[in-house]
């Protein structure tokens, strides 16, 4: 299978008044087409700096980004965003919202047309009948659902979820984990989730990627060989519980509080 992401040995560091502040270190990962991926690691290790390095809104020191073949060199309009604080536009409804990605990159496209793209992704995501709403007059969890549809209006190449689902109650979070599945079986796109809970990680992706503490380097990578949708049941088997205690103690060697096996 093609890899449609793939980080290749990048190393990257912030200019700083207390001079270069390292934080990605010959950094690997590839993520085939139509598969998702979850980077966990510790705190400020440098997992937000990766995401705008694939979205092409910064460029490594060294090492290479690619996306769909080519080396990413400018900021790209085939990225779908979505962070923890949604940012829906308060003058705006929610239908107008998520019609915004189609409005800069496809701006002929008939304006019919286009809301009934956002009005197809709208009820996917059980938002029918509240597209004429304020954003203020939704819920969290109603807000990260329009903020996911549109990160998705215009077929992006590659989704990036940036912590999205962390302000949520966890029941609203399931819920949206179990969203992002069916809006996965319906319409396949490459994803990169940036998040700090372990079950979330082994229950959206196929495959996870544990970051070193920074400078993050990748530090392990783990399959979750199993199909999407999934059962939320999945996450209370015996596979998938020694998974998250797998990942748990590489998190705790990213973190420097248990030493590396073959370590002292
Ligand atoms: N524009 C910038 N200039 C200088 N330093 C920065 C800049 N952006 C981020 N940093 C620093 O780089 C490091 C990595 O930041 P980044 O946001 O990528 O980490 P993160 O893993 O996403 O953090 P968290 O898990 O807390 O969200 C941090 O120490 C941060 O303070």
């Amino acid at each position: 299978m093609e890899n449609l992401i793939e980080i290749k040995g990048v190393t990257h560091a912030y200019k700083t008044k207390a001079g270069p502040l390292p934080v990605l270190d010959d950094l690997n990962i590839a993520i085939p087409e139509g598969k998702f991926c979850a980077v966990v690691g510790p705190s400020g290790c440098g997992k937000s700096t990766l995401t705008r390095l694939i979205a092409g809104l910064m460029f490594p020191d060294t090492g290479e980004v690619w996306l769909h073949g080519q080396i990413v060199k400018s900021p790209r309009k085939t990225v779908g965003m979505a962070f923890q604080n949604p940012v829906l536009l308060e003058w705006r409804t929610i239908l107008q919202n998520v019609v915004l990605p189609l409005e800069i990159v496809a701006p002929g496209m008939p304006k019919r047309q286009k809301e009934a793209r956002a009005m197809e992704l709208l009820a996917l995501v059980g938002l029918e009948g509240f597209e004429h709403k304020r954003p203020s007059e939704l819920s969290g969890g109603m807000r990260q659902r329009a903020s996911l549809c549109r990160s998705l209006v215009h077929k992006p190449e590659v989704l990036i979820l940036d912590e999205p689902f962390g302000a949520l109650d966890a029941f609203t979070r399931e819920d949206l984990w179990q969203t992002m599945h069916e809006l996965r079986a319906e319409e396949p796109f490459t994803g990169l989730l940036i998040t700090h809970d372990l079950r979330e990680s082994v229950y959206l992706a196929d495959q996870v990627v544990v970051l070193s503490g920074r400078p993050a380097t990748t530090q392990y990578v783990m399959d979750i060989p199993m199909p999407s949708p999934r059962p939320i049941n999945m996450l209370y088997e015996p596979d998938a519980v020694e998974k998250l205690a797998r990942l748990r103690r590489e998190i705790e060697i990213a973190q420097g509080r248990v030493p590396a096996e073959g370590g002292a």
